[in-house]
């Protein structure tokens, strides 16, 4: 019996749009992972190699970064916030579409920064520093992980940098979007030590991509 392979995957909103594709790449999980009710981490698949994990989806990076999870499944912002050398994402799995953005008050009140100097609530503090250091602005992020549309009414910052998809999150809380930082898509992200020595690794990346070049020829 070979060793066994760990697939990670995120456990929120990507999950439903991956499963298919997962499955049409040959990676499909026992029925129990469809059971919202079960506590269990952990599930066994189709695949009598291949165990199933779900866990956040920054701690997907993680545990494939390290080599804990040797394959998985993720969005390309939290792969662009880590940025880890050990971990290669081969293959744009094109759902999980949405945009990383800077927003603020849409009435334009805001805790006043200096222009060289901003402070920025975000739970991409790498990706904003950079976005701002790009432009010769210094940026202070307060870190948070989740609910940041919250921030800048309370004071804890003039802006944020958060995902956004239709939008609606960003007007619900009276902010607006200021500038475009990238587009985001969900990747299929390998560990590079992995792809090197286990043959299957690179077979999983190769079924894959040949899912992905399925549907846009069907498209
Ligand atoms: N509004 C959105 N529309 C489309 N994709 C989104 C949206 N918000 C987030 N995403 C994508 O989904 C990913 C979050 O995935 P998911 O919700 O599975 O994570 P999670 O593990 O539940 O997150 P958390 O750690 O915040 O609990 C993001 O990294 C991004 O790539
Ligand atoms: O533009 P929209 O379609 O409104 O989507 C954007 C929202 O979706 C994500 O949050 P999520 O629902 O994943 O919750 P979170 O704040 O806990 O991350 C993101 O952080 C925004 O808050």
């Amino acid at each position: 019996m070979p060793s066994p392979l760990t697939f990670a995957v995120p456990k929120g909103r990507i999950l439903d749009e991956a499963l298919p594709v997962m499955a049409a790449a040959g990676v499909v999980p026992e029925d129990a992972f469809h059971d919202k009710s079960n506590r269990s981490l952990t599930f066994a698949t189709t695949r009598e190699d291949m165990a199933l994990i779900r866990v956040r989806a920054f701690d997907v990076a993680t545990f494939v970064a390290h080599g804990a999870a040797q394959i998985g499944i993720v969005g390309s912002d939290v792969v662009e916030e880590f940025a880890y050398s050990d971990l290669y994402a081969p293959v744009d799995l094109q759902i999980g579409h949405c945009h990383l953005a800077v927003a603020e008050p849409a009435d334009g009140i805001a805790v006043t920064d200096r222009v060289s100097h901003l402070r920025i609530a975000t739970k991409y503090p790498n990706i904003t520093r950079r976005h701002f250091e790009a432009r010769g602005i210094q940026a202070e992020c307060v870190k948070l992980n989740g609910a940041m549309e919250i921030a800048p009414s309370l004071g804890l910052a003039s802006r944020i940098v958060d995902l956004v998809s239709t939008g609606q999150t960003l007007k619900t809380n009276g902010l607006v979007e200021t500038a475009h930082i990238m587009d985001i898509t969900a990747r299929l992200i390998v560990n590079r030590a992995a792809l090197k020595t286990d043959a299957r690794i690179a077979e999983l990346v190769e079924a894959f991509r040949a899912t992905r070049a399925a549907a846009d020829k069907a498209a």
